[in-house]
């Protein structure tokens, strides 16, 4: 576990980049505002409301966060969260009428007039970095860049400025690195300190959406720590997450949102899972929902054999899936488990597949070259890199794997094409104002059920699932629960590759754990608890 560290230093040349200290000192003295009463919050808004074409996003949102509150913002997928910060963040501009003030001063949403260099910071759930460039760009194309002689950039002084700020994060990271080869956690923590940058007073609000979405479950636990690090600034945080485990984790008060609208505001210790869940969504859901499927005999006829399988990763896994299967493959980041859901799908080069696989009873065939012809639907870990195509609609996104069903003598029928189509948004309840809308104006959320749409249209007998509900609000996750279950019903077979023990725990009835890249624990059955999980996934590497 990471803890922060506040380091002090040799106070001489990094003033401009002290963040935490500086804004510790502020923040303990209130030095910066000594004006401002206490009481005052930090971000008020009232009747803030956004329209879009088609869609009533936010309607009369009225919200006030304390000084040095961690202020949790739920609600279902489509409920207005991320509009809402992009309206704050001035990305949208919101409808007339709508009023807001930063510590006491009114500001003009929309836009950032009236907030001048103020600290009402952002994390956007894509993080807003280059991947191309390490820590030290990414940083510094934030802060400036530090120039020497001739106004050249002074690289060492960049590199130990950078250095200083991810340490002070408590996060031993190698500033040089490519972030395209940082972890997820690692390139969160850049985000987090590019957006803090230069941070010289305690009061503030800085805008987490969804900083874990896509971090392993493992790694949460290190983000909330320097969150808690940032609200011991004196900072305000205003935290979305579909993650409710974390809000009770890090919280002082909730928020929820539906349909764009309040609906409560509590203290995060007057509530629990179930109560909070039933605020956002209502009381049919179950928040610790299991499928509880029979597991299968070990005798059953497999749909796909793998043995000796191998990737980067994967050292000479071996396992089998049958028909009516949901079968988990668990493990920490680095584990091999998410590897594991490429190597299947035939998504790396064959070149890089090792060992044998088998379909059905068949014969044992080299796994690169079947693997990567057989080409299994994927619902991939990060949905926007490797999933959403940005410039189609809606429908075309759903309907790109399947078009041959939709051809016909005279070429593509739009009749078949809109009923299919019209059949996936209901199914999956997504939440969008036309089939032919850009996947783009979707929530992300929502982008997520067209992803899994398009992997389960296809009609296959196998599907893998990679973080198969990253971003996805508790009661859609019920009913992609459900769904799944029921085309398992169907003889469907799933393999699911989760960090996240919810998703492995309410869909398999057997799960294979991975650890340093070689298979440690199989469960089955009872056998699959949240504790007996994460036991196995911490079992040391062979
Ligand atoms: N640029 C846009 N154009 C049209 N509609 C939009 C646009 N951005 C958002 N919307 C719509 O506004 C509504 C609210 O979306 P928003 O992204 O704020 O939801 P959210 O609560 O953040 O969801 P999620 O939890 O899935 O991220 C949705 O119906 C969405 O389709």
């Amino acid at each position: 576990m990471i803890t922060i560290i506040l380091v002090k230093t040799d106070s001489s040349a990094q003033a401009t980049t002290d963040l935490l200290e500086g804004a510790l000192a502020a923040g303990n003295t209130a030095a910066d505002a000594p004006q401002l009463d206490p009481d005052t919050p930090v971000l008020r808004l009232r009747n803030v409301s956004k329209t879009f074409p088609g869609t009533h996003a936010l309607k009369g949102i009225d919200l006030d966060i304390a000084p040095g509150e961690v202020r949790a913002l739920v609600g279902q997928n489509g409920s207005g969260k991320s509009t809402l910060i992009k309206v704050l963040a001035g990305y949208h501009a919101p409808d007339p009428g709508s009023e807001s003030w930063f510590n006491g001063e009114e500001f003009h949403l929309g836009s950032r007039d009236g907030l001048g260099s103020s600290h009402l910071r952002f994390v956007h759930q894509d993080l807003g970095l280059v991947l191309e460039m390490n820590a030290v760009e990414n940083l510094a194309l934030t802060a400036g860049f530090a120039t020497g002689l001739g106004g050249r950039v002074d690289w060492g002084e960049q590199r130990r400025r950078a250095e200083e700020t991810i340490a002070r994060l408590g996060v031993d990271l190698d500033v040089r690195k490519p972030l395209a080869e940082a972890t997820p956690v690692e390139r969160t923590v850049v985000a987090i300190a590019a957006a803090l940058t230069g941070w010289e007073s305690g009061r503030g609000l800085l805008v987490l959406d969804e900083p874990t979405a896509v971090l392993p479950h493992t790694e949460v636990g290190r983000l909330l720590d320097i969150v808690r690090g940032v609200q011991r600034m004196g900072a305000s945080v205003l935290y979305v997450s579909h993650r409710l485990d974390e809000i009770f984790a890090i919280a002082d008060k909730v928020t929820v949102l539906r349909d764009g609208r309040v609906t409560a505001t509590r203290d995060a210790a007057e509530l629990n899972t179930q109560s909070l869940a039933e605020l956002m969504v209502g009381d049919q859901v179950d928040a610790a929902f299991r499928l509880g499927r029979p597991v299968v005999a070990a005798d059953a006829s497999p749909v796909l054999s793998v043995r000796n399988l191998s990737g980067v990763q994967v050292k000479d896994l071996g396992l089998s899936v049958a028909r009516g299967e949901i079968l988990g493959i668990a493990g920490f980041a680095g584990s091999g488990a998410d590897e594991a859901a490429y190597l299947l799908a035939g998504a790396r080069p064959a070149g890089e597949i090792q060992g044998e696989i088998r379909r059905g009873d068949g014969s044992w065939e080299p796994a690169g070259a079947a693997l990567t012809r057989q080409r299994l639907p994927l619902v991939p870990a990060d949905r926007a890199g490797e999933a959403v195509v940005a410039d189609f609609s809606v429908a075309d996104n759903l309907t790109v794997r399947v078009l041959d069903r939709f051809r016909t003598l005279l070429g593509l029928s739009a009749r078949r094409e809109n009923a299919f189509v019209e059949e996936w948004i209901k199914r999956l309840e997504i939440k969008v104002s036309a089939p032919d809308a850009s996947i783009m104006s979707l929530s992300g959320g929502n982008q997520q059920k067209v992803i899994m749409g398009r992997c389960l249209a296809s009609d296959p007998s196998l599907v893998i699932l990679a973080e198969p509900t990253a971003g996805v609000d508790v009661g859609t996750r019920q009913a992609i629960y459900e769904l799944i279950g029921q085309l398992a019903d169907d003889g469907l077979a799933v393999i699911v590759t989760s960090t996240d023990t919810t998703d492995l725990l309410a869909l398999c009835s057997r799960v294979v754990v991975l650890n340093g890249g070689h298979v440690v624990a199989e469960l089955a059955g009872e056998q699959i608890t949240d504790q007996a999980l994460l036991a196995a996934m911490e079992a040391g590497d062979r």
